[in-house]
């Protein structure tokens, strides 16, 4: 397992240097292969494109962590039934993920990479196949729009309604949703904001400072009647019932979407564990959710949130990057974490918990995939 690791390290090393490169051939060698498959894909591939390549490519890199690994890809095939791929597919996929490599590693590529790469590809798309054979929910849900509110220029709160079937997941988890009326096969991630509940509405935090396809619209565009598609829920940031440890929650801007969603949870049972909860943004009007937590605050004594501005030297309030205050709280040795923000501060979070011999598997965060 150490050499297979290694062997896919390496040869990662050596074509990651031009992944726009690599992208290219994949997505050229793929339809060549099966011109049927270009019409699953978006019209316009590159930057914006499918992420198709990105998240096998996540999958070799944590190889290594096999636990991880069996349930993400089985989450990762229930989630790309919405793209209605067939064995068929991945077996193509295969030959075209191989072939890209195989150029795009140039004289450097071997051998014994093309065998490595080739085994661990069948791996995944084993268990990818075996999440999506076994999922009895269908591909999508629509899901119709209920309300949408504008925080500022870039940040909107949504509620939608998945119509026709329940859509079951667990709060702290995060689904892809495609906007059809402007985006059509453009899939992006967000985490639910709202514990499930029985009217089968889901609450998404969105934002975008700049165009983002997928956010942009939602943030922008989308209106109360719109529909949406959403996929099959992924992801392992959530609670662990049986623990009786306090929780540390450490959110940064609209990464607040999952803690929000497990504070919902911990209100249906929790009295006994203490719940704090870090929330930092750039300014104090970045901080969109600050006063539905205080509401929260006031009736549920185990509960505290401490807000905190990076950029705002007037906030009446904690000062500088979430992961620094929480660091200043701390200890947090003896606590359940979680974490969930921009790649970068989920980085610098899980920094100074290590530093706080917090042991890592008390610490939860989803990075969809890029840390
Ligand atoms: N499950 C998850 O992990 C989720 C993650 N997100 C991600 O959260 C991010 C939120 O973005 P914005 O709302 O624009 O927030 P932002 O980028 O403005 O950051 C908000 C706060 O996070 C902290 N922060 C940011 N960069 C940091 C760094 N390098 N080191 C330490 N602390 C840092 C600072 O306190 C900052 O004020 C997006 O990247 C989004 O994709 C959003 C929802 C769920």
């Amino acid at each position: 397992m150490e050499n297979f690791a290694r062997l896919l390290k390496e040869s990662w090393a050596l074509v990651e240097g031009d992944r726009e490169r690599l992208s290219d051939y994949f997505y050229a060698r793929l339809f060549l292969l099966d011109p049927d498959l270009r019409k699953l894909f978006p019209v316009q591939m590159r930057g914006q494109g499918d992420r198709i390549l990105d998240a096998i490519v996540a999958a070799t890199q944590a190889i290594d962590d096999p636990e991880s690994f069996d349930e993400y890809l089985r989450a990762l095939g229930r989630d790309h039934r919405k793209y209605h791929v067939t064995a068929g597919s991945y077996a193509t996929m295969g030959i075209a993920l191989l072939d890209a490599l195989r150029t795009a590693g140039g004289d450097g590529w071997n051998l014994e990479y093309d065998q490595a790469w080739r085994d661990a590809y069948a791996a995944i798309s084993e268990k990818m196949q075996a999440g999506a054979e076994a999922d009895e929910n269908p591909p999508f849900w629509h899901a119709e729009v209920l309300t949408h509110q504008r925080y500022g220029p870039d940040t909107a709160v949504l509620t939608v309604q998945a119509l026709q079937h329940p859509l079951p997941y667990r709060a702290g988890q995060y689904v892809s949703i495609e906007v059809p009326r402007y985006h059509p096969r453009v899939w992006r991630t967000y985490s639910v904001a709202n514990a499930p509940n029985d009217d089968n509405i889901l609450e998404f935090h969105i934002r975008t400072p700049g165009a983002g396809w997928v956010s942009g619209a939602l943030v922008r565009r989308v209106r109360p009647g719109d529909l949406l598609r959403i996929a099959a829920p992924m992801g392992g940031m959530t609670l662990d019932r049986a623990s009786d440890r306090d929780i540390l929650c450490v959110a940064g801007g609209v990464g607040l979407a999952p803690i929000k969603a497990l504070v919902e949870e911990l209100i249906t049972y929790n009295r006994t564990r203490w719940v704090h909860v870090f929330y930092g943004a750039r300014q104090a009007d970045d901080l969109y959710a600050l006063t539905g937590l205080r509401e929260l605050v006031a009736v549920h004594p185990w509960l505290s949130v401490t807000p905190a501005c990076s950029a705002d030297p007037d906030f009446d309030g904690e000062q500088g990057d979430i992961s620094d205050v929480v660091t200043r709280y701390g200890p947090w040795t003896a606590h359940d974490c979680f974490v969930s923000g921009s790649a970068a501060m989920v980085r610098a979070a899980l920094r100074a918990l290590a530093a706080d011999q917090v042991p890592p598997q008390h610490v939860r965060y989803d990075t969809f995939g890029s840390l």
